[in-house]
């Protein structure tokens, strides 16, 4: 090992794991990666430590997953690289957002105390925790009411997904742990105060998923008490009016923190960020109207502008949000590889699943593989794509998934392969609305896990769109653009340097592989996809509710029958 190389550390937490890379400063090269699968996962049944079952729709955390993803990835980086400390000049970290969760003021998460730890409410939030539906429709419907400026920044909508709707959340049915936490805070921003010791906010979290602006700050005081009265002053109570940009240093590694990880005391540490966000500079895109798509769990559709424009649907428009001096987009779609998770799951017959533990392979390939001989259209199937909702543009996760089209012949790789399309033309819908409303979109670079799991899958993309895509060189780009944000925050006298855009000239790439659009594909694609639209607005802007009533229907069957038990 060159003494002379600087690195920077890079940590991304997404909802399964958490990813870290070690990253030459001055090549972008990932000298050592790591993962740590986060042992309580995602805790949607019951707690770690027992208990009733959870209420529909809670996704959960454990922040001690995230304590245990720092301590045993970054001396795995060190140990497999050889680096030394002092070679590691600044640890970034992003996160999935909206992550959530109440905290004592020196930074403990209630669900660490005893008195709350039987509490769901004291734990993590995760982004696709749903269970905050009610609460987001009475925050919009006061916010439209009373003609609040930022709606429109947020496509007319906020999510349940997003930070204020939790928190009413816990104010109404947890009014105790509400008391009790004297912070509300970002995982993102949690896990800095812990590398740290120092509480700092970012402002990509709180752009996106707590209605600020660098323009206006935070809504009204007037506008939280419009909730509940008790909400009046929770900015100033339990969050904080100093929001940090991207880049920013959000102060140096604690010793107690340094001596457990095998780093140096002081060591840069960039205030946090959000997994899709920072992937942008990371895929080399710095520039307007070439969206980033961060393809996993979920898809994050980012795209950057000199001008603000009100597009349909938008997770959020933040100015300064992705890169400074431009304003950033965010758009999405809440499912995407966890709808085949769940195909994969409960849906392959057990044939199939032997199939492929006698060849060696996964389900996810031999599904791929004999998905791949069937031409677009051939299935007869149509999916909307709301297994968890829909993110945008309709923003409105009490929608569910469909599929139409099934007959007695229907065979498993039609019904995955119909999966993936479905996703595809929820993409396409989404490129529409920006294109509609002012922002084109002239490039599309891929990124995440699943470019680099199903070539199938992204062919499909580009036949649906229309477009080519690129992909990004890094296979973790997430964790690669955080640890170029962490150079930014150590800056230039210490090795790293003093703006991202410098730091994604020398750190980012893309591959030489292109998925280009075929003529024919994308023809009867477009067929489909009006057969989408149609579907897409009769299901999902209010012609038929039945997906909600089926949803309410089960709520109440549910309940009974817990109820009985
Ligand atoms: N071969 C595959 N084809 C399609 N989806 C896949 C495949 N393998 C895994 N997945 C899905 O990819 C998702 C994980 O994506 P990844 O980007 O690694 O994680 P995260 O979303 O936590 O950042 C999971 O939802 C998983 O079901
Ligand atoms: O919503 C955002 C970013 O705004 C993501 O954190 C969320 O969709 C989860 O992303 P992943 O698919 O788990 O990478």
């Amino acid at each position: 090992m060159d003494a002379r190389r600087r690195f920077t550390i890079g940590i991304d937490f997404g909802t399964l794991s958490g990813r870290a890379i070690l990253v030459d400063v001055a090549t972008g090269e990932e000298a050592a990666t790591a993962v740590y699968e986060y042992e309580n996962g995602v805790i949607d049944e019951v707690l770690p430590v027992g208990g009733p079952p959870l209420p529909p729709d809670f996704a959960l955390q454990d922040p001690a997953d995230y304590v245990r993803t720092v301590e045993r990835t970054i001396p795995e980086l060190l140990r497999t690289s050889g680096a030394r400390p002092e070679q590691v000049v600044g640890v970034g970290i992003d996160f999935t957002s909206c992550t959530m969760l109440p905290a004592r003021a020196d930074g403990t998460p209630l669900c660490f105390l005893p008195e709350f730890r039987p509490n769901p409410h004291a734990w993590v939030k995760l982004w696709k925790h749903h269970a905050a539906q009610d609460h987001a429709n009475r925050l919009n419907a006061i916010a439209r009411r009373r003609g609040e400026p930022w709606l429109p920044r947020y496509g007319g909508k906020i999510s349940s997904e997003w930070f204020f709707p939790k928190v009413w959340q816990i104010l109404e049915e947890a009014p105790e742990v509400y008391a009790a936490a004297d912070r509300l805070l970002e995982a993102a921003d949690w896990v800095v105060w812990h590398l740290t010791g120092h509480e700092t906010r970012n402002s990509t979290t709180a752009g996106y998923k707590a209605i600020w602006s660098k323009r206006e700050g935070f809504p009204s005081r007037d506008f939280f008490a419009a909730l509940d009265p008790r909400l009046a002053d929770v900015v100033d109570q339990k969050m904080s009016r100093r929001i940090l940009p991207q880049g920013s240093l959000a102060g140096g590694l604690r010793a107690e923190v340094a001596e457990r990880i095998g780093l140096l005391p002081g060591t840069a540490v960039a205030v946090g960020n959000v997994d899709a966000h920072v992937a942008v500079p990371a895929t080399t895109v710095v520039s307007p109207h070439k969206m980033v798509m961060v393809m996993g769990t979920s898809i994050c559709h980012m795209v950057l502008d000199r001008e603000e424009h009100m597009v349909e649907g938008m997770c959020g428009v933040v100015e300064d949000g992705i890169l400074p001096g431009l304003f950033g987009y965010e758009a999405g779609q809440s499912a995407v590889g966890d709808i085949f998770a769940w195909y994969v799951e409960q849906g392959i017959p057990a044939e199939y699943q032997e199939q492929a533990r006698r060849r060696g392979i996964g389900p996810h390939e031999l599904l791929e593989e004999k998905a791949s001989r069937l031409k677009p259209g051939e299935s007869g199937l149509l999916a909307l794509d709301w297994w968890n909702g829909n993110r945008s543009v309709l923003v409105d996760v009490d929608l569910t998934g469909m599929m139409v089209g099934m007959t007695l012949a229907t065979r498993p790789e039609e019904i995955y392969r119909a999966l993936i399309e479905g996703t595809a033309f929820g993409t396409r819908l989404i490129m529409d609305a920006f294109e509609r409303h002012g922002v084109p979109i002239e490039e599309v670079v891929a990124c995440g896990g699943l470019p680099d799991r199903n070539r199938l899958l992204m062919q499909i993309y580009a036949d649906v769109t229309g477009r080519e895509f690129r992909v990004a060189r890094s296979s973790n780009t997430s964790a690669l653009g955080s640890a170029m944000f962490a150079a930014v925050a150590a800056g230039a006298a210490r090795g790293g340097y003093d703006d991202i855009v410098t730091a994604a000239a020398r750190m980012a790439g893309v591959r030489d592989q292109v998925y280009r659009p075929d003529a024919e594909s994308h023809r009867i694609y477009t067929e489909l996809y009006r057969e989408y639209q149609l579907l897409h607005d009769y299901f999902g802007r209010g012609a038929n509710d039945v997906m909600k009533r089926l949803k309410a229907l089960r709520a109440r069957y549910r309940a009974s029958t817990v109820r009985a038990c």
